[in-house]
């Protein structure tokens, strides 16, 4: 297992681009698969949750052509995907293991889908028990909780579901199931997540409608191929925006960000903790807002998070906990229970981690409450398998007063693969 040790630096500067979305990635690959022709993708995220999901469908008879630069994904329509002849590894992903689950629903043939030790424990159950109402056959561990799931799918009756948790993999799911389905499917979830699927499913001509925190997809639609760019991934950007706000006498520039709505809420966050971030040159790529965004370093206060901005900002919470940590006064959030079923139980995670620097942390079932400190004191902490863990605490070291060592940093891969050199670039270094 890698570690790594970093030393406390005195500023962030300079400009630079963030890797494309992990969750348009995905999106285009699978839509890109059952549309009629040729798409191609550009700014395609080659981390390895995105690679599962090209692994899964080239298993399904998908022609995916990478030149480095641009995806080729030669479409088989609504109902050409063939039978995997293995199990299917979505590794640590969980949108490749929910968004496929609810497309492999639809399919007359069998699969089964599993993941690494962190995937085999997140629950299942939110998709598979309204794919099961669909119509599809589907067995797991622990009474269908648990992959490895095993799917047999086919013709599908459209359902309208309430769905208990604000989640876009959910949500995705049933989407992609709803296009196999005898009518229109909707979802409605308690408050809206990030909604990349009904852009994506519009720009390739699936006819959906949306509604306050809802959806309707109607069936039997084919699919068009598409030519689309990806934009940078506001999640992956969280990292450098939190780096240059806590660390003085820094300016970043961060280019080409993917800013929809559904996924600003770090931004409004940060915002309101007294953080200097400007949107620039505000645009629309592939049916997505992008803007590139500035930091300056600021002096944070605490402040409480909860309600509908946390599903629009999920992803962020390690990254914002660290903010908290080297705020003034005291940060709670609550509402957030879903950072529990993440890769690990972040809420835990970062509670353990932020504790061995020295900040006080409580921790509460939904949520937690952080007292920010002076100063962040050095040591060892863990990621614990979960990528935003190992590059949150990698944040928080270029402040702290000694150097921290982050053990167990390959999960880093995941979503970020030029994380560390981006940073020593950021950094002077
Ligand atoms: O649909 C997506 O692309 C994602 C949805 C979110 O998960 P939930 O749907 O479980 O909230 C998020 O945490 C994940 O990183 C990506
Ligand atoms: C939760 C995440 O991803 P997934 O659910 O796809 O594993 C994440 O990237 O933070």
């Amino acid at each position: 297992m890698n570690s790594i040790t970093i030393t406390p630096v005195s500023s962030v500067k300079g400009e630079i681009h963030i890797p494309g979305d992990k969750s348009i990635s995905h999106r285009s690959i699978m839509l890109g698969a059952i549309a009629n022709g040729i798409t191609t993708v550009k700014g395609f995220l080659r981390g390895e949750d995105n690679l599962s999901t090209m692994k899964a469908f080239r298993s399904m008879g998908v022609r995916i052509d990478d030149d480095g630069e641009t995806l080729a994904i030669h479409g088989k329509g609504l109902h050409g995907l063939t039978e995997s002849s293995d199990v299917i590894d979505c590794g640590n992903s969980g949108t490749t293991i929910r968004l496929l689950s609810g497309l492999l629903a639809g399919q007359s043939f069998f699969s089964v889908v599993t993941g690494d030790q962190y995937l085999r424990k997140r629950p299942m159950k939110r998709v598979v028990e309204p794919l099961v109402r669909m119509g599809a056959r589907i067995m797991g561990r622990n009474v269908g909780n648990l992959a490895p799931l095993a799917i047999s799918g086919g013709a599908l009756n459209a359902i309208g579901f309430e769905s208990p948790v604000s989640s876009a993999q959910v949500k995705s799911a049933i989407m992609l199931a709803g296009l196999y389905a005898d009518g229109e499917t909707s979802v409605r979830e308690p408050s809206l997540s990030r909604d990349h699927s009904e852009r994506m499913f519009r720009l390739f001509g699936a006819t959906v409608e949306t509604f306050s925190s809802g959806v309707t997809v109607r069936g039997g639609v084919e699919l068009q191929a598409q030519d689309i760019t990806v934009p940078g991934d506001i999640s992956s950007a969280a990292f450098f925006i939190v780096a240059a706000l806590i660390t003085p006498a820094s300016e970043l520039l961060i280019r080409n960000v993917g800013v929809n709505p559904t996924r600003t809420g770090v931004i409004d966050i940060l915002i309101s903790m007294g953080g200097s971030i400007e949107l620039l040159d505000q645009r629309q790529v592939s049916g997505e807002p992008v803007a590139d965004i500035l930091v300056r370093s600021s002096q944070l206060k605490g402040i409480e998070i909860s309600g509908a901005v946390v599903p629009r900002a999920i992803d962020e919470f390690p990254a914002i906990c660290v903010a908290a940590a080297c705020a003034e006064g005291i940060t709670t959030i609550r509402d957030a229970r879903e950072l529990r079923v993440k890769e690990t139980d972040r809420i835990t995670a970062m509670a353990n981690n932020l504790h061995r620097l020295g900040v006080m942390v409580e921790e509460c079932e939904d949520g937690m409450t952080i007292t920010g400190v002076e100063q962040l004191g050095g040591g060892e902490v863990e990621s614990c398998g979960d990528h935003r863990i190992a590059m949150s605490m990698s944040v928080a070291a270029l402040i702290a007063t000694e150097s921290i060592t982050i053990n167990d940093i390959e999960c880093v891969a995941t979503s970020f693969p030029t994380f560390y050199p981006l940073l020593e670039q950021v950094s002077g270094r």
